[in-house]
């Protein structure tokens, strides 16, 4: 039993565009098992031009069901059995897809799959082959390196490591490179791994550059203008104010401090000065947002081929607009996504544009918080997270999700409420910073992630809960439009008709991301041709990508996923699925043969 909704646009831009639409059938619950029952067919064709211009005479041969007949599940079903009897899983080898979402489909079926996805920062703690297995097995699907710490090297054994297990244990963990950017920071505390600053103690913040060991209460700072921008009576806070300093005296390149808020000192640690309240933002908010180290960091991503390039303290569009032109003419398949992390006052101030020129955005809360007053930073998230899905692109909520978990092996309630409330938010991605990059239980962290997610999920289907956020039309083009209008109608459906899962054939991933918009209840597959594209959609909320090798021939298509995905028990007869894809703009619905 198939139904299909064909979109048939004609390349002449005379002639009228031409939808077909074949009524659905309607399905009655038996049990557990759905049965389609045949209501009467019609295949109806609207013209673009007259929508009210019916014509049934017009229906595709191949696609489209006529008055029952069931043209397509017919010939898939005749189709399938072929190739049945020829060799259906001689061809099983031929679909990629991470043995993670495997095992959980196999074991608890569609409905209990994460939509949430999951980013982990790689650091001293988890940088181990098995470490980064165990991160994979537990739901890792992206593995984030921060360009302030470590060492090229020390990142490229990380990459490649990340790349050994996608190989030799099929996983697809994606790589997300973090720039290190220009903002203020703190030096390496000559190589210790944290200093404890007491209250009413002068500490030194210098511009000087010292070989190891540092002077006793001593901490450089990146920043050359610094001494000169920071006036006596300003308070200086690290990491937005877990530890606090009050700015004494200066001499020269030297600044003494007196700590008033006691706290540890961590390598790197983000700088703020503050004057009568405010933010201070002199000549270092003239400081390029991509800095030279960064550009070396970009080639050097570019090089080893990472996922995604995450630009940190973004506060305009045209850094991104830069930066994508500069990895299409230099990467090799020209397609790393470019992230803009949102952490800074101008970043908020050109939000919108910021994200229309990227690939994605991050909520960097760390940063964030610690230029804009905290209670400030839940309603930005909420904004942020809104409008990126508004404009199409996948967004991470970040920092200090389970920041208790670095000591200890469980977390707060107050995290766990954070945690569900960026799942109920329905952000694509949440991530572990130094949770997983120097915590003491960077698994279990990422276990609670994986199962306040599960839950928050599933209460929602539950639920029906549907959220009530419009969707702007986003298309650029006609034909944007139509693949706009045939994913939404395709999740609508989904939803309407419970079906198990949509699949979405998409060479760039464009159609995938334009179902993941929608939130439907049911999984996403999606089936590309691209290993990269493949790796990239792990980043989205719903998406479980698949990479297979397709034609334009949908048809053939479906036999194939069908017969490739039973092979492996993923799919059963009976599953009753929706399929769009962007070769052939359509909709179709059918049950696994
Ligand atoms: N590659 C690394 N080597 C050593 N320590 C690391 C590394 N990556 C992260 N860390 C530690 O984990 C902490 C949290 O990581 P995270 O990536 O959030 O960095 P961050 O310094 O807070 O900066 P950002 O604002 O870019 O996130 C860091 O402060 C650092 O102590
Ligand atoms: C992730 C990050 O950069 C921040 O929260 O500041
Ligand atoms: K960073
Ligand atoms: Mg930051």
């Amino acid at each position: 039993m198939s139904h299909a909704i064909n979109f048939f646009v004609s390349s002449s831009s005379h002639s009228p565009a031409t939808f077909t639409i074949s009524r659905p059938s309607v399905f009655v619950s038996t049990g557990s098992l759905r049965v389609p029952v045949k209501k009467s067919l019609r295949s109806l064709v609207v013209k673009a031009s007259a929508a009210s211009d019916l014509d049934e005479s017009q229906s595709s041969p191949v696609l489209v069901s006529e008055n029952g007949s069931g043209g397509v599940l017919s010939s898939v079903t005749k189709e399938y059995g072929r190739n049945n009897a020829v060799a259906p899983s001689a061809d099983s080898s031929s679909i990629e897809v991470d043995t993670v979402t495997e095992a959980e489909l196999k074991e608890n079926g569609f409905r209990s799959t994460r939509r949430t996805k999951l980013i982990c920062t790689i650091g001293p703690a988890t940088c181990g082959f098995e470490q980064l297995e165990a991160l994979a097995v537990e739901g890792m699907n992206v593995a984030r390196i921060n360009m302030c710490h470590g060492t090229r090297d020390w990142h490229r054994m990380v990459i490649e490591r990340v790349r050994r297990l996608n190989e030799e244990k099929g996983f697809a963990v994606a790589i997300m490179m973090d720039t290190e950017g220009s903002e203020i920071h703190m030096g390496d505390l000559g190589g210790a791994s944290s200093a404890k600053a007491e209250d009413g103690e002068i500490w030194n913040f210098t511009v000087r550059a010292f070989d190891p060991p540092l002077p006793e209460r001593t901490i450089t700072v990146n920043y050359d203008g610094f001494a000169e921008d920071v006036k006596v009576g300003d308070d200086l806070l690290v990491d937005g104010g877990m530890v606090r300093f009050e700015v004494i005296e200066k001499i020269g390149p030297d600044v003494k401090c007196l700590c008033t808020d006691p706290g540890l000192l961590l390598p790197r640690a983000n700088l703020t000065f503050w004057r009568d309240g405010k933010l201070v933002r002199e000549r270092n908010a003239m400081l390029p947002t991509i800095s030279s180290k960064d550009w070396l960091d970009i080639d050097f991503g570019i090089a080893e081929g990472v996922d995604f390039i995450a630009v940190s303290f973004v506060k305009s569009a045209e850094v991104i607009k830069h930066l994508k032109s500069y990895i299409k003419a230099r990467a090799r398949d020209g397609d790393i996504a470019v992230i803009a992390k949102i952490e800074s006052i101008d970043s908020l101030r050109n939000l919108e544009e910021i994200i229309q020129a990227s690939d994605g955005a991050m909520v960097a809360r760390g940063d964030l918080g610690a230029q804009i007053p905290l209670e400030q930073v839940p309603s930005e998230q909420q904004k942020i997270v809104q409008l990126c899905r508004q404009l199409n692109r996948p967004v991470i909520v970040a920092s200090q999700l389970l920041e208790s978990m670095i000591e200890y092996p469980i977390p707060t309630r107050a995290e766990v409420a954070d945690v569900s409330e960026a799942v109920r938010q329905r952000g694509d991605a949440l991530m572990l910073s130094g949770e997983s990059a120097m915590g003491q239980f960077p698994e279990k962290a990422l276990t609670v992630l994986r199962t306040v997610s599960l839950r928050i999920e599933r209460r929602w289907r539950e639920q029906k809960r549907r959220e009530v956020i419009e969707l702007p039309s986003i298309a650029s083009s006609f034909s944007d439009s139509i693949s706009e209008e045939i994913c939404n109608s395709a999740a609508k459906m989904a939803n309407n008709l419970e079906v198990d899962a949509l699949f979405v054939y998409t060479k760039n991933g464009h159609m995938a991301s334009l179902l993941s918009r929608c939130r439907p209840d049911c999984p996403i597959f999606a089936f590309t041709t691209a290993t990269s594209v493949r790796r990239r959609l792990n980043l989205q909320w719903g998406l479980m990508p698949f990479r297979l090798n397709y034609s334009d021939d949908m048809e053939s298509n479906l036999n194939k996923t069908f017969s490739l995905l039973k092979a492996r028990g993923m799919i059963k007869s009976g599953d009753l699925i929706i399929a769009v894809s962007d070769m052939l703009q359509s909709i179709q619905v059918m049950n696994v043969p």
